[in-house]
């Protein structure tokens, strides 16, 4: 059976980065830069005032005292007209440029201003230079790059390029991922599940997990265990850059996943991954005439195994097409809380209680019933690794987690 590791180099060999498209900033957010930017101006693009009050010569004002000269009204979008000498000032807006012979701000709340004469007094502590102002290009110079290839562009980004000159933006895009969630058993969750049947629970956590990713889901609903609704609703799906399926991918007779995704024209990369939960994990490619393939994921049907298979290798999947530099789960190491004994015949991914203290990570595995109780993942921020084996992890020892 496949490693964890070896399940993630064939996804990443498998999954090819989205085509880069040129992108709006209103369109951008949370797409992955696929070229970097540099700046096309000084950031500020000239000295500028961060007060509103008076620009002066900090020489005049070393003691925070003094009555100056009003030359003339500086506003933001305007330029001063008149260079400041010994003992002149002009009153200025915050976001304006100073004058030429300024190199600080006294807020207009430590100024007394005489309109007849033309004269302000002012009354403030020492001033220095640079107070109360940016200098030009101080923030960034005009040609520095501004973001790297591989930046997810959250708001910040976003207003970060428009102010250096980078309205459109070469980006991936994240992926539209079909959700089909498949079973007999199965009804929507506003539904009281009658004898044999349980709630549907996974479609819309799945749905969450994608929002969760920047992805952009599209539920199908439920997909009953019969081949001629299943391959229709597998059609649907197959129209998305993803597809996700839940359930229906181990040994049962009625597991008609794989063969189904197979009949479709669906080529199966890999069936199985030594790990728990999520063993019976699938993973497939179709490939599509004058598009991109699909790429689909038969999930356990189990909601813990489906949740973390979504979190280790979906997720993987996702930041690879949308051209992270990293796109693999980081592992964050933490000292144990308590002693735990492990008894997994596969390296398990146990849901635990990640916290810091003192910069440190520290971890408490989760009291679970396994990969069918979803109630113990509610409390967790994460899973703790443990590799296979019959061991007693002694309180204080270092793991592995992954954060949720
Ligand atoms: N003989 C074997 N049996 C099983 C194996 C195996 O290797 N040999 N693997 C076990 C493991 S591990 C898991 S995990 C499960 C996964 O099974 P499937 O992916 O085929 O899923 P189902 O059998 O359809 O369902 C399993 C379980 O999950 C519930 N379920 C399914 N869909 C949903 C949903 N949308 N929302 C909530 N819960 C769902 C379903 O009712 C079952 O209880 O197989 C083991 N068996
Ligand atoms: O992979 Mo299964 O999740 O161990 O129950």
């Amino acid at each position: 059976m496949l490693t964890v590791q070896e399940a993630f180099d064939l996804i990443l060999k498998t999954v090819k980065p989205a085509a880069p498209q040129a992108s709006s900033l209103f369109e951008a957010t949370h797409c992955v830069l696929a070229e970097g930017t540099v700046s096309d101006l000084n950031v500020p693009p000239f000295d500028k005032a961060l007060m509103d009050g008076f620009a002066v010569n900090s020489a005049d004002l070393s003691e925070g005292k003094g009555t100056l000269n009003i030359l003339e009204t500086i506003y933001a979008g305007s330029v001063p007209t008149l260079p400041l000498q010994a003992g002149q000032t002009s009153q200025i807006m915050t976001g304006a440029p100073l004058p030429e012979g300024a190199d600080a701000v006294v807020q207009i709340e430590h100024c007394q201003i005489n309109a007849e004469q033309q004269t302000v007094q002012i009354e403030t502590s020492p001033v220095a230079p640079g107070k109360n102002m940016l200098y030009r290009a101080s923030v960034l110079e005009i040609g520095a790059p501004v973001l790297a290839a591989g930046t997810l562009l959250r708001p910040q980004e976003i207003g970060a390029l428009a102010e250096t000159g980078s309205p459109t933006v070469s980006v991936r895009c994240p992926p539209r991922i079909s959700i089909l969630a498949t079973g007999d058993e199965l009804v929507p969750p506003e539904e009281t599940p009658q004898a044999g049947q349980i709630r549907n629970s996974n479609e819309v956590m799945l749905y969450s997990q994608i929002l969760q990713s920047h992805a952009r889901p599209v539920p199908l609903g439920i997909a009953r265990d019969e081949r001629t609704h299943l391959s229709q609703k597998i059609q649907e799906g197959l129209k998305s850059d993803f597809l996700l399926l839940s359930g229906g991918v181990s040994a049962g007779t009625l597991d008609l996943v794989p063969s189904e995704l197979q009949s479709a024209g669906v080529k199966e990369v890999f069936h199985k991954v030594n790990l728990k939960p999520g063993k019976p994990l699938w993973f497939g490619i179709l490939e599509r005439e004058n598009q991109s393939p699909c790429y689909i994921f038969g999930l356990p049907g189990n909601p813990v195994s489906s949740m973390v298979c979504f979190d280790l290798f979906v997720r993987t999947a996702i930041r690879h097409y949308m051209g992270f530099p990293a796109p693999r789960p980081t592992p964050v190491p933490a000292r144990l809380t308590i002693d735990f004994q492990s008894r997994g015949d596969r390296p398990t991914y146990h849901p635990s209680h990640v916290e810091w203290e003192a910069g440190e990570a520290i971890v408490t595995p989760l009291k679970t019933m396994g990969s069918a109780d979803l109630r113990s993942t509610v409390t967790a921020n994460a899973v703790a690794l443990f590799p296979t084996g019959n061991q007693l992890y002694q309180s204080g020892l270092q793991v592995d987690t992954f954060l949720w």
